[in-house]
């Protein structure tokens, strides 16, 4: 088994041109669980840990596992390894990175299914909520639309008792009902073509090791080191899962966390052997002075006493933007204006704005409320519009020539899985639509150059409706597909006209303003979005999810509050917030309604650390 002694961490010290403290060294050289504050250098300590073992490992069929919980954590990993010669290494067999859910499903979930004589097309919920919904009756559409069940989320396998439970929505036993009938006729339709939901798969993967213990012992075996990063945002039964097949005095089984930035357990029951553990936290992070420290801090939902060992800028510049429904949109320019004198010009990481709620709502207080054409679905981090032709607009805003083609590709892929078309080859061979599998039948078909000419010709002019009517239709042909009520909305024409009047926004969340000659280039997100990132500067937008997460917290924001919240809704909204007011650098900006911000100190310029700014006047 692997030993890390101080030498092998003085090298990676070397290489990675850092340093680490008494506390992180012993990290590197055990495999105790770890919690540790924003910004302290958990996926540093992670990546510097692989590379030192990158170096050591020898055997040819066991490999080190690494979890995380999102795609974007796990590419963050890859990207670092990949900066390294040893670090490749483990990128491939006999090694495994990846999410916790891709770990489950290739290890055990989809062995389990196979080996009983199913095929595995598609995991993936969108997909089959379309595929089932389109595959009941009128009749049964109306029953369950009346019951308010709009989505077929929750038809799927459970494990209980020993064994696989089919729940149908809309009924609490086994009903000789049509709608029933039809349901579970439904389940049976994606289950023959190979169609599953994300969270079943953990009810194949208990199935398979209550029917056969022994691979617990093979995945043991294959795995001796085992790393999970943003354990905080594991679930309960996912958390068990993991337990049941790492907690074992053969594996090395170390994870990374922060509980105050559990934010992804919204709709399940969070973890309990991890977030609720009392360990030993690292309160001093490397990504912020003390003057964000000091803000941050106010809304660890733990209390921990955030600090940092970095200088503290003379004057903190950061600020509390107040707004009313007029001024809202002022905020961008007025933060630019703040970034352009705090972010130095070599700085690489990005400036962002980000708020909990991106979706519009009516009568809400969402990031729209501010950027009135910002999609939370055109992230840089999970591009997935609403239509085929954003597709071709996002494509057209990048330009770099195979990066436009790929997003188009994707989008035709996407149509072929909403139309749950299968691509059949000239010698009768099916293959489920994929980037790869689309090329090899328009290469198949003869019908690539036409394909690609027909993308160019869209790229290359603007679109109006006529031009696009007539492209999309030939385009679907070309790809084996034909008009269905199931794409008939994704392939339809929107423009690309953008409605906010203050930004100069080029379509992607994006805003661009010049202040002095200097481009400021401003991010808007979600704060789910940007879990885990380092910023030039954040600007946090108040919005609101039943209640104002900012209103409802500002006696904490202000340090007036230091007791740890109760109830619901609080919990949550200080550990998204903490997670947006951990994410820069130099320059944190928040902006809050006026009416929601305490009258005694609307007319202060500073207070509690913070600038006030009123944009209202
Ligand atoms: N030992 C170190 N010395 C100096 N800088 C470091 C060190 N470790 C990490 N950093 C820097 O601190 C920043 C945050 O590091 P990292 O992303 O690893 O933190 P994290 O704990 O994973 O953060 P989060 O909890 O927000 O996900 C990065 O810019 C990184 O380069």
């Amino acid at each position: 088994m692997i030993n890390i002694e101080d030498v092998d961490v003085r090298e990676v010290e070397q290489e990675l041109g850092l340093s680490f403290d008494g506390t992180r060294k012993n990290i590197l050289k055990t495999f105790d669980d770890v919690q540790a504050c924003p910004g302290s250098g958990k996926t540093t300590m992670v990546a510097a840990k692989l590379l030192i073992i990158a170096k050591k490992w020898q055997t040819k069929y066991q490999g080190v596992c690494v979890l995380t919980h999102t795609n974007v954590a796990k590419q963050e990993i890859i990207d670092r390894l990949n900066r390294n010669a040893d670090g490749v290494k483990l990128l491939s067999y006999p090694h495994f990175i990846g999410t916790i859910q891709e770990f489950i499903n290739k290890f055990l979930a989809i062995s389990f299914l196979r080996s009983n004589g199913y095929c595995v097309k598609h995991i993936d919920d969108d997909m089959c909520n379309v595929k089932a919904w389109h595959l009941l009756s009128y009749g049964t559409q109306k029953f369950l639309e009346n019951k308010r069940i709009s989505s077929l989320q929750n038809l799927q396998y459970y494990f209980n008792n020993k064994e696989l439970e089919l729940r149908v929505p809309g009924f609490k036993a086994e009903s000789p009902s049509n709608s029933y009938r039809e349901l579970t006729e439904a389940k049976e339709t994606l289950v023959n073509d190979g169609y599953y939901y994300y969270h079943e798969m953990y009810a194949f993967a208990n199935q398979s090791i209550h029917d056969n213990p022994k691979i617990l012992d093979a995945i043991r075996h294959r795995f001796p080191i085992v790393f999970i990063d943003e354990m905080q945002d594991t679930q309960k039964f996912q958390d068990e899962l993991l337990n049941k097949i790492f907690l074992h005095d053969n594996v090395k089984y170390q994870r990374f966390g922060d509980p105050d930035q559990a934010i992804y357990s919204d709709d399940g029951e969070e973890n309990q052997t991890y977030n609720k553990a009392i360990l030993e936290k690292i309160e001093n992070s490397h990504r912020f002075d003390n003057s964000i420290a000091q803000l941050a801090k106010q809304l660890s939902y733990n209390r921990i006493n955030l600090t940092s060992n970095k200088t503290n800028r003379i004057v903190s510049p950061h600020t509390i933007f107040l707004v009313d429904d007029n001024s809202r949109h002022k905020v961008f320019t007025e933060f630019a204006h703040l970034c352009e004198q705090v972010v130095p010009m070599d700085c690489d990481n990005p400036i962002k704005t980000v708020g909990a709620v991106g979706k519009k709502k009516d009568d809400g207080l969402t990031i729209c409320n501010y950027l009135d054409s910002f999609d939370k679905d055109n992230s840089k981090n999970k591009f997935k519009p609403k239509k085929l032709i954003h597709y071709f607009y996002e494509a057209k805003r990048i330009k770099v020539g195979h990066e436009a083609y790929h997003i188009v590709l994707n989008g035709i892929v996407r149509c072929g899985h909403m139309a749950n078309g299968e691509l059949v080859y000239s010698d009768g061979t099916k293959s489920p639509y994929s980037a790869t599998s689309i090329r090899k039948y328009l290469k198949d078909s003869n019908c690539f150059i036409d394909f690609n000419i027909l993308i160019k010709k869209l790229l290359d002019s603007s679109i109006d409706k006529i031009k696009w009517d007539d492209a999309v239709t030939r385009l679907i042909n070309l790809a084996d597909l034909q008009v269905s009520t199931a794409i008939q909305d994704f392939i339809s024409f929107e423009s690309n006209i953008r409605l906010n009047p203050t930004a100069n926004d080029n379509g992607s969340n994006i805003v661009t303003i010049n202040i002095n000659g200097r481009k400021i280039e401003n991010e808007v997100a979600t704060i789910h979005a940007v879990k885990g990132e380092t910023h030039a500067a954040t600007l946090v937008l108040e919005t609101k999810h039943y209640e104002f997460d900012m209103g409802s917290l500002i006696k904490y924001i202000l340090g007036e509050n230091t007791t740890k919240p109760t109830g619901v809704r609080k919990p949550q909204f200080m550990k998204k917030l903490y997670v947006a007011f951990s994410r820069p650098e130099h320059l944190l900006c928040i902006a809050i309604d006026k009416s929601r911000f305490p009258t005694e100190h609307i007319s202060k310029s500073n207070y509690a650390g913070w600038k006030i700014c009123d944009l209202t006047t």
